[in-house]
């Protein structure tokens, strides 16, 4: 990304980033398909040599020459095929991680509101398979520039040269086969766009399940819900096997079309041989033809299958090309930064009229632990997500005295670091679902959240596969990966909403020790039912009916009778009663 022409939302400027690995594709590329014509001109010649041989005009050593000559070519185009093919893959392997790398950047940087609109948590899962479509697509049409494009030119210049009028004649069907194939690209699309609709709605069901399936259990909804995932199941499959059926049905119908030329060949190729055709040939040139045709037949099948895979391609990029455009709202960006947070009159109700928090003024400094609590429903959340703008507000949220509403989107999430109750795990591996693209060491942020043993008694790792929405963990350990996850992106003003609920005391301490350590320009408000670490905040927010008093614990304990009765009951009582 260093390359200031580089263009994310760009598809060109991939294959721009990658010319060395694309020019020895080319080169490679160019030898493999030139070379791929010594084929059929060689099995020519051995064949006319063996009826000279048979007619005695030919000797052994002839055919001696010739096999050799042959072996040797076909051992030059397969290196520089495998030369190709591996240059072709790295080609692949580069862009795949460069997409994800500015995706995973574009959806941390996005909000929440809009992750929700597209479909929750699944939409990286979705996001993740187009961008494999749309490198699968780029691989096909680089390998197949080469093995179609080329490889076609020099058959269909070959063919002209033995005979052109022949040639012409033949040539006809693959262009044939071309139309068709253009013509059913929308059905292609259409199909690969259900499928992955279906596929994204099928891991939401599966999801779902997952996550409450005792809740089902208790209430005894199980039944209904089995029907209703076997329905998802069903259009899954129906979905599958049409897009499959389209994608694989179609190329060897191509195949047979390109083929059509054949019957030419046989009926003025056996003409030309017997020397009243448009051209006189020998056995080596009808064989040579024959063979030349075959191969710009097949070659020219691939060029359809290229047309599904490019148009596939082209599905998927659509649908991820909005998220590649936000570069600029990377991790890291405003990261470095520390922040003063200021507070007043802020007053918030939700689009229903509601009004939750009412006339709330604080101040916060980079380096302090503000603890929020209160009663159930007294609107501790909604006081956190109020930074992420979701929804107008009144009063000041000032950052370093700029007012938060008034920032660019990009500017805000830079500034802001939020953790819901909800870990929002993709499914993908616990590494990238910390780093989500950036270059960083995960095990820091494992360790940071404790949970670094826990991961290295794991078979694989660093690179277990989390399920989708964290389902392959523990409450504790999804919530602990989150956690790690908004550290590993710090930003100056970081919010936690009730990190630590699936914790035991113990780990809940030791991660509350290495924030207070390690974020020194990090002002953290952290909300919380549990207050045996509040005596250790540098402040306390006590909110009650969405009003807010501010101070630090003593005080607190001392003026505000419920305060203090919280606390104590979940102390055994004895500061209170003291
Ligand atoms: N999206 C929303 N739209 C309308 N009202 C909402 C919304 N989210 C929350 N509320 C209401 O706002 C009030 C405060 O909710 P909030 O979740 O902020 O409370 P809380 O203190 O975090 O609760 P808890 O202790 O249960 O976590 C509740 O009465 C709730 O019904």
């Amino acid at each position: 990304m260093k390359n200031k022409k580089f263009q994310a939302d760009r598809v060109r400027s991939y294959f721009r980033i990658e010319w060395k690995v694309l020019l020895v594709v080319t080169i490679s590329g160019l030898i493999y398909n030139l070379g791929l014509l010594a084929g059929p001109w060689f099995e020519g010649q051995m064949t006319g040599c063996l009826v000279n041989i048979l007619q005695g005009s030919d000797h052994f050593t002839d055919m001696l020459i010739l096999v050799t000559s042959y072996v040797v070519a076909i051992a030059v185009v397969q290196i520089s095929r495998y030369v190709k093919r591996f240059y072709v893959r790295r080609f692949a392997n580069n862009v795949n991680r460069r997409m994800k790398e500015i995706l995973y950047g574009s959806l941390v940087s996005k909000s929440r509101a809009s992750l929700r609109k597209e479909g929750e948590g699944d939409v990286m899962t979705k996001a993740i398979l187009d961008v494999d479509d749309c490198v699968e697509g780029m691989r096909k049409f680089t390998t197949e520039i080469f093995d179609t494009g080329v490889a076609l030119a020099a058959y269909a210049g070959m063919l002209l040269w033995y005979d052109w009028r022949l040639a012409l004649l033949c040539m006809i069907f693959p262009p044939v086969s071309y139309t068709i194939a253009e013509k059913m690209k929308r059905v292609v699309q259409k199909t690969g766009a259900a499928y992955k609709v279906q596929s994204g709605a099928l891991s939401a069901a599966t999801l779902d399940r997952g996550k409450n399936a005792s809740t089902y259990r208790v209430f005894g909804r199980e039944q209904e819900r089995q029907e209703a995932y076997e329905k998802n199941l069903s259009d899954y499959e129906q979905s599958a096997v049409k897009a499959n059926i389209w994608n694989a049905v179609m190329p060897p119908i191509y195949r047979i079309i390109s083929m059509g030329g054949v019957l030419f060949i046989l009926y003025f190729g056996q003409k030309n041989v017997l020397g009243n055709g448009w051209s006189s040939w020998d056995i080596a040139a009808f064989t040579t033809f024959l063979a030349c045709f075959v191969k710009l037949s097949v070659k020219s099948s691939r060029a359809a299958k290229l047309f599904n895979a490019v148009h596939k391609a082209e599905v998927s990029w659509k649908r991820i090309c909005p998220l590649m455009k936000q570069k600029d709202a990377q991790p890291g960006a405003a990261g470095a930064e520390s922040c003063e947070l200021e507070v007043s009159g802020l007053t918030f109700s939700y689009p229903d009229g509601k009004t939750v928090l009412r006339d709330i003024s604080f101040t916060a400094k980079p380096g302090q632990i503000t603890g929020i609590t209160g009663a159930v429903a007294c609107g501790k959340s909604t006081l956190g997500k109020v930074f992420l703008c979701e929804y107008p507000y009144e009063g000041k949220i000032l950052l370093n005295g700029e007012e938060l509403q008034e920032k660019q989107p990009s500017e805000r999430n830079g500034s802001i670091g939020y953790l819901g109750h909800d870990p929002e795990l993709f499914n993908d591996t616990i590494e990238h679902n910390i780093l989500m693209g950036d270059s960083a060491n995960a095990e820091q942020y494992l360790q940071e959240v404790c949970l670094d043993q826990e991961v290295a008694e794991m078979e694989q790792g660093m690179q277990t596969l989390v399920g989708n929405g964290g389902v392959r963990l523990s409450g504790g350990q999804a919530q602990r990966l989150a956690l790690a996850r908004t550290l590993c992106h710090r930003r100056p003003l970081l919010i936690l909403d009730d990190p630590f609920s699936a914790l035991d005391q113990k780990t809940e301490r030791e991660i509350f020790d290495k924030l207070k350590q390690n974020y020194p320009d990090t002002a953290i408000l952290l909300i919380s039912h549990r207050l045996y670490l509040f005596p250790e905040m540098d402040q306390v927010i006590w909110m009650e009916d969405g009003q807010a008093t501010v101070s630090d614990h003593e005080t607190l304990m001392r003026q505000i009778p419920e305060y203090a009765k919280f606390f104590a009951e979940q102390n055994g009582g004895s500061e209170y009663e003291a």
